[in-house]
């Protein structure tokens, strides 16, 4: 498994108290598999992504990238496992608006010490992998927004990562452009063998995912194969609620 969380638990302080914001939450993603969570407002999915992006140590429980337990990992090593092996995708693109499309991606290899050459070479690539090809100039001013959310994905994948996080990435996007950039998501996970995790809060991108899961008040539930979610499930163009929130297979 690229992506392993056992028995995860985060707290914040909350004034005089403890507020828990995973409890007790085990999730495995395996190598070229696409997985989503959905959730309400506050129940904890980007605390999830910042445990699982190492940007937060737990309170308790295992956190392992790529076979790696972080647990032992001194913060030099934990920051170096985070630039090899995970790839993240935000709700807004945050590029830098000086830079081209591909000096966007070369930047990133720049920052990890890789030599410049082959680090333009894999920025054209993957460029053309999200469908940019012929744009590698263009500044972020003179895209789309859907566009724009395209180089994000290039740029987390530049360094080969084995984990690939997505942080509401079509929130800015209308409906058309958000399940484009689903699609490309899903397609460049299991062409690559990434472990994709997706947060989002649009559930007519859900059927795009291998599996769904949902959050709620910090707890993880999976939901049924999408098949079996019915009609009020997040397909595509569906209006219901939460998939399957009552589903409490809770691991
Ligand atoms: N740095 C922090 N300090 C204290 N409490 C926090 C902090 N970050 C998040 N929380 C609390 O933890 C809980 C989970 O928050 P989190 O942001 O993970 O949820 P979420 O599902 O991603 O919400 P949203 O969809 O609104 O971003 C919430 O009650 C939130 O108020």
């Amino acid at each position: 498994m690229s992506l392993v969380l056992h028995d995860v638990v985060l707290t914040y302080p909350d004034g005089d108290r403890t507020l828990t914001a995973l409890d007790r939450v085990s999730f495995t993603v395996a190598a070229g598999e696409f997985a989503a969570v959905a959730g309400p407002s506050g129940s904890g999915k980007s605390s999830l992504l910042a445990v699982a992006a190492l940007l937060i140590a737990p309170a308790s429980g295992t956190v392992a990238v790529a076979g790696r337990d972080a647990a032992g990992l001194g913060p030099a090593e934990r920051t170096r496992l985070r630039r090899d092996r995970v790839g993240v995708v935000f709700q807004q693109p945050n590029l830098l608006p000086s830079l081209t499309a591909l000096d966007q991606l070369t930047v990133m290899a720049h920052l990890a010490g890789r030599p410049a050459r082959a680090a333009a070479g894999r920025a054209r690539e993957l460029l053309a992998a999200v469908g940019l090809a012929g744009l590698e100039h263009k500044r972020p001013h003179q895209l789309s927004g859907g566009e724009r959310q395209r180089i994000a994905i290039a740029r987390a994948l530049m360094n080969d990562p084995r984990v690939l996080l997505a942080d509401e990435p079509t929130s800015a996007l209308d409906h058309e452009r958000g399940a484009a950039v689903v699609a490309l998501l899903g397609r460049l996970t299991r062409e690559r063998g990434v472990a994709a995790v997706m947060v989002t809060h649009d559930l007519a991108q859900l059927d795009a995912a291998d599996r769904v899961w949902t959050m709620r008040d910090g707890r993880l539930s999976e939901a049924p194969a999408a098949g079996q979610r019915g009609p009020a499930a997040g397909h595509r163009g569906g209006h219901g609620g939460p998939p399957c929130v009552d589903a409490h297979t809770h691991t």
